[in-house]
């Protein structure tokens, strides 16, 4: 297992308390608890609609919860004014499930759009600095006049990821970016993170059903179940909680194949 990067002794970057998401009479969340410390990448796992998509949403500041507190860079996001709270969301990137690329536009174009429309840039040089995200992104340049409609899934989750790194943010958000992904562009993804997150000090919050990645990736694992955060903890703290879900997830063909794949000389 990759040695953890972030260090815990430090003041989280997020912290949420008592987060409470409902949809009508169903409660996603209820009284979560989460940490993002500052460095890091944290794999939020968790069976299919435990709310980890739910609970990005809400700390990206798109979606209102019902109770609870979130504060991001030391600010409670609900308590600051529109205007505050724009500026303070400017300091994420976030990845969503499909990409949510603009299809009439091209990729340079695509990630030009938030260097015009949020730092004031010319449309000559936001495209040359679009250009720039593409390549960290490890696009090659031929890509950068492409429309979406014509590149491979990797291509598009690389293009996305650059538009997420578009306005420099320090923090991540990442909705299960391997998905769909065959092993070998999941596993070049996974790395492009780590890279990334070492260049640029970014922490990262990435949802994912991916094994691999949490073994190659992640510093921490959270793990959303019954409406909460069980466990957030290094993997191996992780794996061993003593939970069914998490027996099965961990312990699984799946899981063991992970272990296997990230600690080929200590498995015996
Ligand atoms: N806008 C919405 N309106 C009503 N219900 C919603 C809405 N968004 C999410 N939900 C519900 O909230 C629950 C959690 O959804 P969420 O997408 O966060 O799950 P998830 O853990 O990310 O799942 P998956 O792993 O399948 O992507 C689900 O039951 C979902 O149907």
């Amino acid at each position: 297992m990759r040695a953890a990067q972030a260090s815990t002794s430090e003041a989280p970057l997020i912290r949420v308390r008592g987060l409470e998401n409902r949809f009508g009479q169903h409660v996603v969340h209820e009284d979560l608890e989460l940490d993002l410390y500052p460095g890091e990448i944290l794999g939020v796992v968790g069976g299919s609609g435990t709310g980890k998509s739910v609970l990005l949403r809400s700390i990206v500041g798109l979606l209102r919860p019902r109770a609870g507190r979130i504060e991001v860079f030391g600010e409670d996001l609900q308590s600051l004014s529109a205007d505050a709270r724009s500026r303070l969301e400017r300091r994420f990137g976030v990845l969503f499930q499909r990409g949510a690329l603009f299809t009439s536009l091209s990729l340079q174009e695509n990630v030009a759009l938030p260097l015009i429309e949020h730092a004031g840039l010319a449309r000559a040089d936001a495209e040359a600095l679009a250009r720039v995200k593409l390549a960290l992104a490890g696009l090659p340049g031929e890509a950068a006049i492409k429309y979406p409609a014509e590149l491979s899934g990797g291509m598009i989750k690389r293009a996305a990821l650059a538009r997420a790194l578009a306005l420099d943010p320090e923090a991540l958000f990442l909705d299960e970016p391997t998905a769909g992904l065959d092993p070998i562009g999941a596993a070049a993804f996974d790395r492009l993170i780590l890279t990334l997150r070492d260049a640029l000090g970014l922490s990262v919050f990435l949802v994912t059903h991916d094994l691999d990645t949490l073994y190659t990736a992640c510093d921490r694992v959270a793990v959303l179940s019954r409406k909460r955060v069980l466990v957030a903890d290094r993997l191996d703290v992780v794996a061993a909680t003593d939970d069914d879900w998490i027996h099965d997830y961990f312990h699984g063909p799946r899981g063991r194949a992970a272990q296997r794949a990230a600690n080929p000389v200590e498995d015996p």
